[in-house]
């Protein structure tokens, strides 16, 4: 069955038992399921296999960022473990994002998304600052969506706070966003937020959402409140 939501719950979990735990509580109909560098570290390309049965669609959020040979291997890597979506870093570079797509070209059957991550959304302006980039975050993210949109990506990840922007001037790129906080949620770390409505109304296409709901008391309650303020 095909999921009928734009929410991925982020499975930020130590172990493949905890985050085995919390899919059970979801349904793959309304949501797809992340899988990062802590569970994957972790657990490896089984538990990815495990959602998979389950019947999610599993977004491998490993972000490679490498010399282009190297990068464009590893996305080969993920694809052929059948993920739904997989990314990399647009300050890889052009060329580095031009061989991912290259090789993912290659491939016979169905290719994941191939998505660029371009400012995380728990970087502001100061962080930027004390990396050298004397920029506004939306400043810079529009510029690797240049990018990516030479190299040919399918979308980006970034903050919902851009995807107005993103939408008016790159309108065929899926824009993928975390730092999503249902209203009255804390931010954590998160520094570019916005609620699940406002950032649909804003453009974007797929909504990554985590401890809000795998740290909720009751995680698919917390899902179902989602959906139901997006219908
Ligand atoms: O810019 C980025 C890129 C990736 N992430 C990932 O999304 C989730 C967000 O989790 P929350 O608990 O909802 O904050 C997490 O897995 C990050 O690694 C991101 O937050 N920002």
């Amino acid at each position: 069955m095909s999921c009928q939501t734009p929410i991925i719950v982020a499975l930020d979990f130590p172990s493949r038992d905890a985050a085995l735990a919390l899919a059970d509580q979801l349904d793959p109909a309304l949501c797809r399921v992340k899988v990062g560098k802590e569970l994957f570290t972790r657990s490896g390309p089984a538990v990815v296999e495990t959602l998979q049965d389950k019947g999610f669609e599993v977004f491998l959020d490993l972000k490679f960022h490498d010399i282009p040979n190297t990068t464009a291997m590893a996305v080969k890597a993920a694809a052929e473990m059948g993920v739904w979506m997989v990314n990399v870093h647009c300050s890889g570079g052009l060329r580095m994002m031009a061989a991912c797509r290259n090789e993912l070209d290659k491939l016979a059957g169905k290719q994941p998304l191939l998505i660029g991550v371009t400012v995380l959304t728990s970087m502001e302006q100061e962080d930027l600052a004390g990396i050298g980039l004397d920029i506004a975050p939306q400043e810079q993210v529009l510029r690797l969506a240049g990018l990516a949109t030479q190299a040919g990506m399918d979308g980006l990840v970034c903050s919902a706070q851009e995807a107005l922007a993103l939408k008016a001037a790159h309108p065929a790129l899926q824009l993928v966003t975390p730092g999503i906080r249902p209203a009255g949620s804390a931010a954590d770390d998160q520094r570019r937020i916005l609620t699940p409505v406002e950032a649909l109304q804003a453009g974007s296409d797929f909504l990554v959402i985590g401890r809000p709901i795998s740290q909720a008391a009751d995680p698919a309650q917390a899902l179902a409140a989602v959906v139901a303020e997006l219908a």
